[in-house]
């Protein structure tokens, strides 16, 4: 039973037995991303600071400029995740491929794949607005003994067994899932400790917040402008409020604590929308579904969509149950 103020620490040991394959191993990962949370929240706090902001000169497979809090996050992720010989592969919004990571004897005898978002909602850097880490686990499908394969990344995020995100605003919380439940934990930075402050987290059923980039709206599908119309009408407890950080994990958080949809969906311009399956839609998908909200592409769950690439695109409308169900039926009807 989660105690307020509990350390993470202490949660995650008392609440191994919960995981069927518990050895340990999973939580050495969780610690793993406490430590490199901590990390990158020291970085992020200065992001201000000339040497800090700022393009880092490269750009990703997917055609961003790579920010150097970008690069700086995903190197202290993936160098904490190797070092505690834990994982097998990694894969990052800013590495083209997966990384394999070999076990410390050799033997490839890791169990653990993570997908990863290093620094969530880069365009918000530079101007002091929140950003965010996301992070999913899978057990490798592949035979312990052998190298990592794509297989290993290309599950459908039903088989994750761990996702979260770190928000780095004004506290620095870590929020995350193994399947039961959500639970949020907030950094004491004066000690470098996160306690328990957001204990069994679930999204309301409805909500009064929509939050999507209507700068799109012209190249939006019919559903998606009508169920914006829809949240704009004078009727019953409409209309609803907009709010669009533009940062997905400070989106996520706010409508998970206050009710609200967050839609991402296809456009014109991007007919797969433009959130990657692999390390932000699917955690958040789970986390979603594990706080009592849903996460769909409009029509089916994101969880059921069998990946094919490791950076692939997907819509996303994830939230308040009511709120995902009602978008829905708009995107069938339009
Ligand atoms: O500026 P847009 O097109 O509205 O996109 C904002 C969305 O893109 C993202 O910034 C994409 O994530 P990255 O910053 O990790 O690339 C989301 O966090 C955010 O919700
Ligand atoms: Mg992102
Ligand atoms: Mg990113």
């Amino acid at each position: 039973m989660a105690k307020q103020n509990q350390t993470l620490g202490e949660f995650i040991i008392e609440n191994q037995s919960e995981f069927k394959y518990s050895s340990g191993e999973l939580s050495r990962l969780i610690n793993s991303i406490r430590l490199a949370a901590k990390v990158v929240n020291h970085e992020v706090n200065k992001a201000g600071l000339v040497d800090i902001i700022g393009a880092a000169g490269e750009t990703n497979i997917q055609g961003e400029d790579q920010q150097k809090l970008d690069v700086y996050a995903n190197d202290k992720f993936i160098q904490t995740l190797t070092n505690r010989n834990i994982v097998c592969g990694i894969g990052s919004e800013e590495n083209d491929d997966f990384i394999a990571i070999n076990s410390i004897d050799e033997n490839n005898q890791n169990k653990y794949v993570v997908l990863m978002d290093p620094l969530d909602g880069s365009s918000n850097i530079d101007v002091n607005v929140s950003v965010g880490t996301i992070f999913s686990v899978y057990r490798r499908i592949t035979p312990v003994g052998t190298p990592v394969t794509i297989e290993d990344f290309l599950q459908k995020g039903d088989a994750q067994v761990a996702a979260g995100y770190v928000i780095y605003g004004t506290s620095t919380m870590l929020v995350y899932t193994t399947g039961h439940g959500v639970n949020g934990f907030t950094l004491n930075p004066a000690i470098g400790t996160f306690y328990l402050s957001h204990p069994n987290m679930q999204f309301p059923e409805t909500g009064h917040i929509y939050s999507i980039n209507e700068g799109n709206y012209a190249h939006f599908p019919q559903g998606v402008k009508n169920y914006i119309k829809y949240c704009q009408e004078d009727e019953e407890d409409r209309p609803y409020t907009s709010r669009y950080i533009g940062s997905l994990v400070s989106d996520f958080h706010r409508n998970l604590i206050k009710g609200g949809i967050y839609i991402y969906p296809q456009t014109a311009k991007a007919p797969n929308g433009k959130l990657r399956l692999l390390y932000e839609c699917n955690p958040m998908a789970f986390l979603a579904e594990q706080a009592n909200g849903l996460a769909t592409d409009g029509f089916q769950r994101i969880m059921d969509i069998k990946p094919t690439e490791l950076h692939q695109r997907v819509p996303i409308f994830c939230g308040s149950r009511k709120m995902v169900e009602k978008a829905k039926e708009f995107m069938k009807n339009a």
